[in-house]
């Protein structure tokens, strides 16, 4: 079972270690560093939470021609996170480069090379938004294992997708792959953004390898009680 990913989507170094500081110091976390906080804070806020022993997914879902995101990914696989990720979108030749880009920067800075996961169709993304925003003919399932077939042949460790298509995917393309998924609800809470939830437990019995979640715990009353609950859920759900 792979671990629950808290998503650490706040502005400034300071909200961040105001919730992190609620956590027992012992406590190793995976958490996830994206694009609000890796703008405002730059790479530093990464060395320093490596520093503090935690385990960082580094979520800038490049998306560019292969020779750019290559480059970028050199310059992300120095810093020793154990995930990051790309659209698979951007296609096999460019998902094949962040790989290698990926393995090359981990080899300047002697860490080991993080995983590359390849985002499929966010999971804010409805059936109708498939179909009437880009234009795509197959039913949403379909288009997520062809995403993943591609990302899987092209390179990547896994991908990041709704916990709903899981059960497709592990029949499809395999159990030899990660599948982290995103838009995690507890039953009954809100769905904010995201359209293709599951709970923990609904997850873990689709065959998650992981989870992320976001603001059902750092807009918690008590998010260190929130995380320990869904992990509960998560490690004790009938898989
Ligand atoms: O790549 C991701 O992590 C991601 C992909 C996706 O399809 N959907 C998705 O929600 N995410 C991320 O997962 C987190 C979910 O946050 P909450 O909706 O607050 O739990 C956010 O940081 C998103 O950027």
């Amino acid at each position: 079972m792979g671990p629950l990913i808290i998503s650490l989507d706040v502005a400034t170094r300071k909200d961040l270690f105001q919730l992190l500081d609620q956590f027992d110091a012992n406590e190793t976390l995976t958490v996830k560093i994206g694009m609000e906080m890796f703008y405002g804070e730059g790479p530093q806020i990464v060395r320093d939470l490596l520093k503090k022993g935690h385990h960082i997914f580094l979520d800038l879902k490049l998306h560019d021609i292969p020779n750019t995101v290559e480059n970028g990914m050199r310059q992300i696989g120095r810093l020793g996170v154990t995930y990051t990720t790309v659209h698979a979108l951007g296609g096999a030749q460019m998902i094949a480069q962040a790989k290698r880009g990926l393995i090359n920067g981990a080899q300047d800075a002697g860490v080991a090379p993080a995983r590359l996961l390849a985002v499929t169709e966010l999971t804010s993304i409805t059936a109708q938004g498939l179909r009437n925003e880009q234009n795509c003919r197959l039913p949403m399932a379909e288009q997520v294992v062809s995403l993943t077939q591609l990302a899987k042949q092209a390179g990547a460790d896994g991908v990041i997708t709704s916990p709903l298509e899981v059960p497709a995917l592990r029949e499809q393309v395999g159990s030899d792959f990660l599948y982290v998924t995103p838009g995690i609800r507890p039953s009954g809470a809100s769905k904010d953004d995201q359209a293709r939830t599951a709970t923990p437990s609904e997850a873990a019995h689709n065959g998650s390898n992981a989870l992320v979640i976001g603001r059902p715990i750092i807009q918690a009353a008590d998010p260190v009680s929130a995380y320990h609950q869904y992990l509960k859920e998560w490690q004790n759900a009938e898989r």
